[in-house]
C-alpha cells in the first residue's frame, strides 16, 4: 500500500530567493482550480480507500501539489539548464521542449539553456554529438512539427560519463522528457549527483503514448495518437463493409498496455473486437476468437478486428524475444499470425472472407500534438519549470485527478499502468463492441 514515504519528494535545499512569479502568487489560494503550496493533494479518492487507511485526515498520504512558488531554490540570472528528450517518439515533445525554454526565459528571467541531442547519447563523448543552445527564438514555431528537434535514442549510458557531462557544463538543472527507461535512467542520474555532492536537480516530464506510467492521467500526446488510430480503423472498417467477407484488421502500438487500442475503438465505433496484452485470449475452439468471428462474418457479412501489437503473445510460435538498445522485450508481430490465421479459418470453413491489415505504426506518434495535448504540454512544461527552480529533484511532473502533481521517480516507475480487465474502461469497450467477455 502506498504511503508518506513514497509520496516524498526530495529537494536540494531551502527556498531562499523571492521567485519573480511571487507578486502574482500572493492573493492565491486554494480552491477548486489550484491548490496552494503549502497544502497536499490527497492520493486516495473514495471513502473506502481513505476509510482503510485508519488515521486522521491530516495523516492521510498526500502528493505534493505541483506549481509555482513565491520562493525559489535557484538563482535564475545564475542557473544553466540542460534538456533531453529519451526513448520513442510522442506527439507534443517539441511542445514540451518550447514550454520549458518559454517558462524558464520569459518568466524566470534563465538565461542559459542548452538541448542535449539524441537521448542520453548526447551526453556521452565518444559519440561526438554536439549541444544545441536554446532561446525563445529557437523554439517559437518547433510545435508545428511532430518528432523532436533534439532527436533522441534508445540504449543505456553510463550515468558517471553522464555528470561528467553535466558538470563540465556547469548544469544545474537536467529536464528529462522521456517514458519509465528514462525516469530510470534519470534515477542512475540522481544517484551520482547525491555521491559526488552536488546540487543539480534532475526533473522528469513523462513521456508514454502507451500511457503505461501509473499514477497519472492520460499522458501527454495520448489523444493525438488515439485519433491517428481512428483513421485507421475508420479505413478497416470502409474496406470491411465494401467486400463480400470483409475482415479489416488494425494492430496499434501499445507493449503491455491497450489503452491506445481501447480508446480510439470508442472514439471510432466501428469494431467488432479488441484484443489487448491485458485480456489474454483463446483463439481455437468453440469459445476462442477464430470461431466467434467467423460467426460474426456470417452473420453480418463484415467484421473489424483491433489488436494491440502486445496481445496474444503466447500464440506465436517461431517468435524468440530478444530486446532492444534500452532493454525492452522485442515482441512478436500478431498482426501477421492473426491475419494469416484470420484467413485460413474462414477459408477452412468455406467462408468467403477478404482480410484487409492495417499496421500505422509509427504513423501514430510521429505527428504534431493536436491543440488539446499542445495545452497540455506547455502546463506540464510549466510545472515542470516551477519544480526544478523551487530545487526539486528526482521527480516527475504529472496531472492526476486533473490536478498537477509532484510524484517522486521511485514511485513512477514502480509498476506499469494497466486497463483493468474489471474497471470501467474495458467495460465500455466490451459494450462498444459486442464481444465476449474472454475468449476461452
Ligand atoms: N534501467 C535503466 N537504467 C538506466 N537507464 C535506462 C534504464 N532503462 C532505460 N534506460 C535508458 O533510458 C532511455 C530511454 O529508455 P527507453 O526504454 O528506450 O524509452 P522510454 O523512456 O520511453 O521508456 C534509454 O537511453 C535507455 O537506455
Ligand atoms: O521501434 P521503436 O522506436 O523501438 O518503438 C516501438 C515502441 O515504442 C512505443 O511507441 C513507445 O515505447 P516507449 O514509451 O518505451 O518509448 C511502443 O508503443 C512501441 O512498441
Ligand atoms: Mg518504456
Amino acid at each position: 500500500m502506498i504511503g508518506h514515504q513514497d509520496l516524498a519528494v526530495r529537494t536540494l535545499g531551502p527556498c531562499r530567493i523571492d521567485s519573480p512569479l511571487a507578486e502574482r502568487l500572493a492573493a492565491r489560494e486554494t480552491t477548486q482550480h489550484s491548490v496552494e503550496e503549502d497544502d497536499r493533494i490527497l492520493f486516495d479518492d473514495t471513502l473506502s480507500m481513505a476509510g482503510t487507511r485508519g488515521v486522521p485526515v491530516d495523516q492521510l498520504p498526500s502528493l505534493e501539489p505541483g506549481g509555482p512558488r513565491k520562493r525559489i531554490y535557484f538563482d535564475p540570472a545564475k542557473t544553466r539548464v540542460g534538456i533531453v528528450t529519451c526513448g520513442g517518439l510522442c506527439p507534443g515533445l517539441n511542445d514540451v521542449i518550447r514550454g520549458l525554454v518559454l517558462e524558464l526565459c520569459r518568466h524566470y528571467g534563465v538565461r542559459r539553456i542548452v538541448g542535449f541531442r539524441n537521448g542520453y547519447r548526447g551526453f556521452i563523448p565518444h559519440y561526438g554529438e554536439d549541444v544545441v543552445d536554446l532561446s525563445p527564438e529557437v523554439v517559437q514555431h518547433i510545435d508545428d512539427e511532430g518528432g523532436t528537434i533534439l532527436g533522441t535514442s534508445r540504449g543505456v549510458q553510463d550515468p558517471e560519463e553522464i555528470v561528467d557531462a553535466l558538470e563540465r557544463l556547469a548544469i544545474n538543472i537536467l529536464f528529462v522528457i522521456g517514458g519509465d527507461g528514462t525516469i530510470r535512467g534519470a534515477m542512475e542520474v540522481v544517484r551520482v549527483i547525491q555521491e559526488r555532492g552536488l546540487k543539480i536537480a534532475v526533473v522528469g516530464v513523462p513521456k508514454t503514448i502507451d500511457n503505461d506510467i501509473p499514477y497519472i492521467d492520460q499522458s501527454f500526446g495520448f489523444q493525438t495518437a488515439m485519433a491517428e488510430a481512428t483513421k485507421s480503423i475508420h479505413a478497416a472498417s470502409v474496406e470491411a463493409r465494401s467486400a463480400p467477407g470483409g475482415v479489416g484488421l488494425v494492430k496499434l502500438m501499445g507493449r503491455h498496455s491497450g489503452f491506445i487500442a481501447c480508446y480510439s475503438v470508442l472514439a471510432k465505433d466501428d469494431a467488432d473486437y479488441v484484443l489487448i496484452p491485458e485480456v489474454p485470449f483463446a483463439l481455437h475452439g468453440e469459445r476462442g476468437f477464430l470461431e466467434h468471428l467467423r460467426r460474426r462474418v456470417e452473420d453480418r457479412g463484415h467484421a473489424v478486428v483491433v489488436v494491440a501489437e502486445g496481445a496474444g503473445q503466447e500464440h506465436i510460435e517461431e517468435h524468440e524475444p530478444g530486446r532492444d538498445a534500452s532493454g525492452n522485450v522485442r515482441l512478436g508481430d500478431v498482426g501477421r499470425l492473426l491475419r494469416r490465421l484470420i484467413t485460413e479459418h474462414l477459408d477452412d470453413a468455406k467462408v468467403e472472407n477478404n482480410v484487409r491489415y492495417f499496421d500505422p505504426s509509427y504513423a501514430i506518434r510521429s505527428v504534431p500534438a493536436n491543440p488539446y495535448d499542445s495545452a497540455y504540454c506547455l502546463r506540464l512544461a510549466h510545472a515542470a519549470v516551477h519544480a526544478a527552480m523551487a530545487g526539486r529533484t528526482e521527480v516527475i511532473v504529472a496531472r492526476r485527478r486533473r490536478r498537477f502533481v509532484h510524484i517522486p521517480m521511485p514511485l513512477a516507475v514502480s509498476r506499469r499502468n494497466h486497463v483493468d480487465p474489471l474497471g470501467d474502461l474495458w467495460m465500455s469497450v466490451l459494450e462498444a463492441t459486442g464481444q465476449p467477455v474472454r475468449f476461452e
